[in-house]
């Protein structure tokens, strides 16, 4: 029997981890043989540790992404994955920037067509930014490119963080995931609650709508949007015309040499560059003993304190052309405790 593969994509912060959570807590009740394929950008692995204590394993492609460099490394990834577990379910979340074109391209492989079945791309989108993010005049091209790609290929869509928006904001959002891909069902959600039996009965091109939504137009959709000269281009290693987002992404890590001020952490993460698209990692806090998990994205940050003392007090930012001096001369300002309050007279 094939394995069931889910690809979940989303933007960078949109909720695809939260999602996965879930996902992993529903699947250890059913005793599923699961398996976990995380992709991240840059050496550390902030997602990773928060999938620690499910019970299944998480094999995990860092540095690189699997929709273009570290390609191959999907494929490989698999096949040991395939080999040595023999999983009933797959569950693979890509990074936020990947493009899911070339994930699906991918694993619609004929090495591996028999071995694992594709049963659908979930795509998680966050309510709060998806306009803006699409949005030509605030995005470059690439990343509005990438942002759309990851919901016109969805089979499903979990429109998410809608607690952070207005019902008109929400309505107009809607109307734009629908002009983008007609097909896909849509689910509201808040910390992507989604009926998980939804998710694994999940068909590919399937044309199930909530009722609210416009009627459909079915479109044919498409897989493989490289060009045929693109692709002799690439196979002789040259650039090709239509450069991934991820080649102008960068990302870089610091490692905290201890606990920093809470308030001008917090500080310090509102203030980031609009450039820094991301920011996550473990935190000790002056005067706290449990480790903080802290989240930033460019209209939200949030601390939650982790109980596992595994993962490195490290931060990761993901952005692009990110001063880094300057982020890190910023942070280290971050460890001065401010002077005590002058008691009252
Ligand atoms: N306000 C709000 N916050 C949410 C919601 N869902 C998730 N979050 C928070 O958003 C932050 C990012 O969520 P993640 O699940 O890590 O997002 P992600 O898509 O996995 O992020 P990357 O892997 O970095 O791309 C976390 O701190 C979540 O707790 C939601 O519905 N509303």
């Amino acid at each position: 029997m094939p394995a069931d593969v889910y690809l979940l994509t989303g933007y960078l912060g949109s909720g695809k981890t939260t999602l996965l959570q879930k996902w992993l807590t529903h699947l250890r009740v059913q005793n599923e043989n699961v398996v976990v394929l995380m992709n991240e950008m840059g050496e550390e692995d902030i997602d990773g540790e928060q999938l620690q204590g499910f019970g299944f394993p998480v094999k995990k492609l860092l540095d690189g992404c699997i929709c273009c460099s570290i390609k191959g490394e999907l494929t490989e990834g698999l096949r040991e994955i395939l080999n040595s577990l023999q999983p009933d379910r797959i569950l693979i979340e890509t990074t936020g920037v990947a493009d899911p074109i070339d994930v699906i391209d991918t694993l619609t492989h004929p090495e591996l067509y028999d071995r694992i079945e594709l049963k659908g791309t979930i795509s998680v989108v966050d309510a709060s930014r998806f306009l803006d993010l699409n949005s030509r005049f605030s995005s470059t091209g690439s990343l509005v490119k990438t942002v759309r790609n990851q919901v016109k290929y969805a089979d499903l869509i979990l429109l998410n963080k809608t607690d952070m928006v207005s019902d008109e904001q929400l309505q107009r959002v809607k109307q734009k995931l629908i002009e983008l891909n007609p097909q896909a069902p849509i689910h509201t959600a808040v910390q992507a609650n989604i009926d998980l039996n939804r998710l694994q009965s999940l068909k590919r091109f399937e044309h199930v709508r909530d009722a609210e939504a416009v009627p459909t137009v079915p479109v044919q959709k498409t897989i493989g949007r490289m060009s045929t000269m693109d692709r002799l281009k690439q196979s002789l290693g040259l650039k090709t015309s239509t450069p991934s987002l991820y080649n102008s992404i960068e990302t870089f890590s610091y490692t905290f040499t201890g606990p920093v001020d809470e308030k001008k952490f917090e500080d310090f993460l509102y203030d980031l560059p609009k450039n820094v698209y991301r920011a996550k990692g473990y935190v000790l806090f002056h005067g706290k003993k449990e480790l903080i998990s802290f989240q930033h994205t460019d209209n939200q940050v949030l601390f939650f304190p982790f109980e596992n003392f595994g993962p490195k007090m490290v931060a990761v930012f993901i952005g692009e052309g990110m001063d880094q001096e300057e982020i890190k001369n910023n942070l280290s300002k971050c460890y001065a405790q401010p002077d005590a309050e002058a008691p009252c007279q």
